[in-house]
């Protein structure tokens, strides 16, 4: 089944933290890369005031791993490379979410999927929509649809950044 997840990062080497989680999340059995978003740098939304802009991205795969399994992956990845040690409880450099999981809808509060801000969110919805312009979010419908409502003004193509496929 085909999996969506959205990649952010904000402090730190923020490209470079990007394309080594990519790398990584691909680097053990049960998760097939299909296709990366472009990278866009995007206007922080939500959180305390005078954060730098996100660079965020999404990721296509195919998976037969289970959900739970799936974030279980993601939230290593983002124990790995998530936390500088610029002070104690210091912010995440690295933000891992998953968007769908085929048409799986479940509302834990472990894991909430379709991810439950994703037909608000320009910053993963304009990304997803580049490298998936068929998306869609169970429930919610197409992400082109999604997307027509929103505001997309916060959202900037880095046309100099390119994520590659895991080695
Ligand atoms: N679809 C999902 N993808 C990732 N984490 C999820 C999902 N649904 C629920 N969670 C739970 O959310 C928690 C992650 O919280 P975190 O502090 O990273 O939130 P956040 O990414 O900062 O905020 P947001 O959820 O608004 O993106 C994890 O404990 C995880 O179990
Ligand atoms: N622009 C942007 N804003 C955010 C992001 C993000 O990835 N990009 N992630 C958040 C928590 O998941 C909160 N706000």
């Amino acid at each position: 089944m085909k999996a969506v997840l959205a990649l952010g990062s904000n402090l730190g080497s923020r490209f470079e933290t990007l394309q080594d989680a990519l790398d990584s999340l691909f680097d053990a059995p049960g998760l097939d890369f299909v296709r990366a978003s472009p990278v866009y740098e995007t206007d922080p939304v939500g959180g305390p005031e005078g954060q730098r802009p996100y660079l965020n991205a999404v990721v296509v795969a195919e998976t037969t791993l289970p959900p739970r399994t799936l974030l279980e992956r993601a939230q290593s990845v983002e124990n790995a490379f998530g936390r500088v040690r610029v002070e104690r409880w210091g912010p995440r450099t690295l933000d891992i979410d998953l968007i769908v999981v085929g048409d799986t809808v479940c509302d834990d509060p472990d894991l909430t999927l379709p991810h439950p801000l994703v037909h608000e969110r320009a910053f993963v919805l304009v990304p997803w929509s580049q490298a998936d312009p068929e998306g869609e979010v169970p429930g919610h419908g197409r992400v082109a649809d999604l997307l027509a409502g929103l505001d997309v003004e916060g959202v900037r193509l880095r046309e100099d950044l390119k994520l590659q496929g895991p080695d």
